[in-house]
């Protein structure tokens, strides 16, 4: 059978410790891997059917996998949970998919991670702040993550890559899967391929793989394969404007490759440590393609260039994606902020359209 999700694997984990338990120490001959899913938008769903197929036929895993879900009331009146629970379809964000028997999903993010040693992140990153902070203290010492958010966090400090935050407050490592990842094309079951950036611990990244997939292959790099997956949502955006204006093919490849190339000089001036290799793998030059053609993104700064930039992203996003999240707006201004940190704002106009996005 071929397999619909292939998965690559490049280094992006930090280490720590931590003092929380929550059922840690069970590492004996027999112990089953116990996984949850934080977050059910479109992708956090697919995220669950890919892991939910793979728990249920791995010995080494739970077969039940719990999903987080932040609680909604539909327009029937109805709770999201009840109504994923009772069809085993996420009815508002991937309507039309089963799940798998094996997963449950759950509103109450503490029950969520109950027990569980592996944690899957994939939420909007603009909502991670909160999740994390409401988890600390109550997942295992032991448990292991991945991040699938594509986003970054800007601090004080200087920016933070979302599985740095994660790793940071919770005190577990986290992992990242990144990608040219359509969520509804994968649902469909159409093939995709990953890379997952992990740190030291080449056999946490292959447990990962196993549970998101079947073959795959590996190679190296930490930063580089997330801050790809977050920065070509900005690309995504410039793409959609040049779609908007009606620019034509030969611009937007212009675009793409201008953006590729600013995305790798962005990325080394974040860690100089990010390698070449990483651009070419799925989560750099292939998620770029992917999400300027057929991403939300696109769509959206597509509409808001058609509108003479009359209706604001909110408003086009509210109306044209009922509730999802676009990444690229807030990840724009969170590179504007690190760029005039750095005092490297040197192209103005460009400049002062990504800080009013
Ligand atoms: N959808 C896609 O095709 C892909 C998405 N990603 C990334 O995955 C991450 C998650 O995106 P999606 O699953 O697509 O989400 P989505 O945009 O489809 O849905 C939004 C989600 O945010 C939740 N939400 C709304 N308000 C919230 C709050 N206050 N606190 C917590 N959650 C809240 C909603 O319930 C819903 O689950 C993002 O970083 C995105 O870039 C990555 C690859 C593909
Ligand atoms: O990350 C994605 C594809 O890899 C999805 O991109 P959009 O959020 O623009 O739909």
């Amino acid at each position: 059978m071929t397999p619909a999700f292939e998965l690559e694997v490049e280094t992006a984990t930090t280490h720590h410790t931590n003092s929380a338990n929550n059922g840690a120490n069970d590492n004996q001959i027999g112990f089953k891997s116990r996984v949850s899913v934080i977050g059910s938008g479109s992708w956090g769903s697919v995220a669950a059917k890919l892991v939910a197929f793979n728990t249920l036929n791995l010995s080494s895993f739970h077969d039940e996998l719990k999903m987080w879900v932040f609680e909604e009331t539909l327009q029937s009146g109805k709770k999201l949970t009840d109504a994923i629970n009772r069809t085993n379809e996420n009815v508002k964000y991937l309507p039309g998919i089963k799940l798998g028997k094996n997963v449950i999903a759950d509103p109450d993010l503490d029950n969520a991670v109950k027990g569980a040693n592996m944690l899957v992140f994939v939420t909007p990153h603009q909502f991670i702040d909160n999740i994390c902070k409401s988890l600390v203290g109550k997942v295992r010492s032991d448990a292991e993550a991945i991040s699938l958010i594509k986003g970054m966090e800007v601090k004080i400090e200087g920016p933070c890559l979302i599985s740095t935050y994660i790793s940071e407050q919770l005190g577990i490592n986290c992992s990242v899967l990144m990608g040219a990842n359509l969520a509804s094309d994968i649902a469909e079951e159409k093939f995709s391929e990953a890379t997952v950036g992990y740190g030291n611990n080449r056999e946490i990244a292959e447990q990962w793989v196993q549970l998101f997939t079947t073959p795959y292959f590996m190679v190296q790099d930490v930063e580089g394969v997330e801050l790809c997956g977050t920065l070509k949502n900005v690309v995504a955006i410039a793409a959609g404007f040049v779609d908007g204006l009606d620019m034509g093919n030969n611009t937007k490849a212009a675009i793409i490759r201008f953006g590729l190339r600013e995305m790798r000089e962005f990325c080394k001036l974040l860690f100089s440590s990010v390698k070449d290799d990483t651009f070419f793998e799925s989560c750099g030059v292939a998620d770029v393609i992917t999400t300027c053609f057929g991403g939300r993104n696109r769509k959206v700064a597509e509409a808001f260039a058609k509108n003479g930039g009359k209706r604001s992203f909110d408003e086009l996003e509210a109306e044209m994606l009922q509730g999802q999240k676009l990444q690229g707006v807030p990840t724009a201004r969170e590179v504007y902020e690190v760029l005039r940190h750095r005092g490297l704002l040197v192209v103005s106009s460009v400049c002062n359209s990504a800080r009013d996005l």
